[in-house]
C-alpha cells in the first residue's frame, strides 16, 4: 500500500514542498493536505489534484504529517492534532525554532517527531534542508524525512542543537541574496543602466557564481581573488565592503537570525 502524506498549513513552504513532491513523482491521491480558508484548500486541489481535509482527519489518515503552520499557530495546531494521532504516526515539523521536545510534551507518547528546516528554493527542487530526529525517530523515519525533502533538493542531517543556526544560514539564506540583488540593481540604477538591464546582469553574475561555488571545487577566497586584478575595479569596490562592514553586517544579520529562532521555540512568539 502506498503511503499517505499529509501537508498542515500548507502556506508557501508548504505548498512549495508539495509542488515539489509531484515534480518528484509522488502521486497527488496519496496527498493531502490541511488550510484554514476553504479557497485556499479548493485552490490546492485545483492546482495539484491533492485532497483537502481537515487537520484530524489528516492525521488519522495520513502516515506522515508535515507541520507548515507558523511557529505561533503550531502550540494551536499540535493541541487539535494530539486526540487523533495515533502512535505510529510520523510527525514532522518545518516551522522555526520549534523543538521536537515541544511536538513531544503535546502530542500521545511514543509518536516519533523529526525537525525539519527546508528553504524556498523547494520550489525549483534546489532547496537545503537540515534535518534531525526527535526522542523517538528512528532511522527509518529519518530516511522517511531525507526520502520527502529529498525530491525538492538536498538534505543534511545535524545535531538538533545546531537547527536554530541552520535556520539563520539556509532557512533565512535566500532571503540575503534577494536583498544583496536588489541593493546591487539599486547601485546599477545609480551608475545609469536601466533597471531591468541591471537586474538581468546582476541575477546572471549571480547563477554563475553560485555554479563555480558548488561546482568548481575552489575555496570561495580564491574565487574571489581571481576576479580581484591588482590596481583594478574589484579591489576598489572590496574595500569599500569593508569600510562600511558588511562582513561584520553579515555576521550580526545571521546571529539576531539564529536568537530569533531560539525565540520562537516557546511557540508564542514572544
Ligand atoms: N517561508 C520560508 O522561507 C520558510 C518557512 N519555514 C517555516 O514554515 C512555516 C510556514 O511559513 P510560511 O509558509 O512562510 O508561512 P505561511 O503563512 O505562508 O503558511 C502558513 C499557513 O498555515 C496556515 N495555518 C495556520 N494555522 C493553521 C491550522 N490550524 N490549520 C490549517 N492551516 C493553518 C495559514 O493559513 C497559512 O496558510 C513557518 O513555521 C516557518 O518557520 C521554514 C523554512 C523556510
Ligand atoms: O523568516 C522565517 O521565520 C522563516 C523561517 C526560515 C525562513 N523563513
Amino acid at each position: 500500500m502506498s503511503q499517505k502524506v499529509a501537508v498542515l498549513g500548507t502556506g508557501k513552504i508548504g505548498e512549495a514542498l508539495l509542488s515539489g513532491m509531484i515534480r518528484g513523482g509522488w502521486n497527488p491521491s496519496d496527498l493531502l493536505v490541511t488550510a484554514r480558508r476553504p479557497e485556499r484548500a479548493e485552490e490546492l486541489r485545483t492546482r495539484y489534484g491533492v485532497t483537502p481535509v481537515g487537520n484530524p482527519e489528516a492525521a488519522k489518515s495520513a502516515d506522515t504529517l508535515i507541520l507548515t503552520v507558523k511557529p505561533q499557530d503550531m502550540g494551536a495546531l499540535v493541541e487539535e492534532l494530539a486526540p487523533h494521532v495515533p502512535a505510529d504516526r510520523l510527525v514532522i515539523s518545518g516551522a522555526a525554532g520549534i523543538t521536537t521536545a515541544f511536538l513531544e510534551e503535546r502530542l500521545p507518547a511514543g509518536v516519533p517527531v523529526v525537525r525539519v528546516m527546508p528553504n524556498t528554493p523547494a520550489l525549483v527542487d534546489e532547496a537545503m534542508s537540515v534535518i534531525s530526529a526527535g526522542s523517538h525517530a528512528t532511522a527509518a523515519h529519518i530516511e522517511t524525512a531525507e526520502q520527502i525533502f529529498g525530491s525538492v533538493g538536498q538534505t543534511l542531517r545535524v545535531p538538533e542543537s545546531q537547527q536554530d543556526a541552520c535556520t539563520a544560514l539556509s532557512g533565512s539564506g535566500p532571503a540575503y541574496f534577494y536583498y544583496l540583488v536588489e541593493a546591487m540593481t539599486d547601485a546599477g540604477i545609480l551608475l545609469g543602466l536601466p533597471r531591468d538591464k541591471a537586474h538581468d546582469l546582476i541575477v546572471q553574475s549571480a547563477i554563475g557564481a553560485a555554479v563555480m561555488l558548488r561546482d568548481s571545487g575552489e575555496h570561495p577566497v580564491k574565487l574571489r581573488e581571481n576576479v580581484t586584478s591588482p590596481a583594478g575595479t574589484t579591489i576598489s569596490a572590496i574595500r569599500e565592503l569593508e569600510n562600511h562592514g558588511v562582513r561584520a553586517a553579515l555576521i550580526a544579520a545571521l546571529e539576531a537570525a539564529r536568537d530569533r529562532s531560539r525565540e520562537l521555540a516557546s511557540g508564542n512568539g514572544n
